[in-house]
């Protein structure tokens, strides 16, 4: 798998003040978060990625979750307009980093918006989550970058989580994971497996077989392990009060 660099962007003092749709908001430790993030990172590096930092944005809570920025497909970086537009000015600086590492821009205009959490690509399919942060402007805009390049684009309903991927990733064979409770469709993707626990739907892909994926998911992560994978748990407490998760993390750039 060729899936080289990641962007992060370290979280902002005011993370504790992040968006909150679906949880109740309960005491954020700032401290740990950094520690948490910086093992975050870590993990990214001891797995043979580089990280670009995004120049921090302090005065954006959700600033670490930059997965929301953007998508990149091929060579382009679709930069989101965020559909809270509390986080719209998060974009600029993910912008400029993507177009450092090589990518060519594209934007969403106005009523468009899209939030790169809603968004899952499996192999040349792209699922666009529709009915929270993405509508349907952003989806069809999103559609019309992506497809001229090989995407098959796909609508998908997301109305129990925050974002499509709150609800679904992917496998390295492919195989849609969820757990069930969150998941609209599971009907929606060629192949889906279920999960035991919510934050055990959420896999970043380090390599054809090692998984990161949050600590809070052990039987999610025996599961995994039986199917031949290697699970690597990151403690990740922080962010997930904020409704994040470890794809939120990071914008993975597959070189
Ligand atoms: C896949 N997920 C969940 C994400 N990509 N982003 C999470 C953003 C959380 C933030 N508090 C918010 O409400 O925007």
């Amino acid at each position: 798998m060729a899936i080289t660099r990641a962007l992060v962007r370290r979280p902002s003092p005011r993370l504790a003040e992040g968006l909150l749709t679906h949880l109740e908001r309960v005491p954020v430790d700032a401290d740990l978060a950094v520690r948490q993030w910086q093992q975050y990172v870590d993990a990214l590096t001891v797995a043979g990625w580089t990280t670009v930092e995004v120049p921090p944005a302090d005065d954006c809570p959700d600033g670490v979750f930059v997965e929301d920025t953007m998508v990149v497909y091929g060579d382009l970086a679709v930069i989101a307009r965020a559909g809270a537009t509390e986080r719209r000015p998060e974009a600029a600086a993910a912008a400029e980093a993507v177009q450092a590492q090589g990518y060519r821009l594209a934007h969403i205009d106005a009523p468009g918006t899209f939030d790169g959490g809603d968004i899952l690509k499996v192999g040349a399919t792209v699922y666009v989550g529709q009915g929270g942060r993405t509508n349907q402007s952003g989806f069809e805009q999103l559609r019309a970058h992506l497809e001229p390049l090989g995407a098959q684009v796909v609508p998908v309903p997301v109305r129990k989580v925050l974002h499509l991927k709150s609800a679904v990733t992917a496998l390295p064979d492919g195989t849609v994971i969820g757990y069930e409770p969150l998941v609209d469709d599971p009907s929606a993707f060629p192949s889906f497996r279920a999960v035991p626990e919510e934050a055990g739907s959420h896999v970043v892909l380090l390599d054809d077989r090692r998984l990161l994926m949050a600590a809070s998911a052990p039987r999610s992560a025996a599961l995994f392990s039986e199917l031949g994978y290697t699970p690597v748990p990151v403690d990740i407490t922080e962010f997930e009060k904020l409704e994040g998760c470890v794809t939120c993390l990071s914008v993975r750039l597959r070189g």
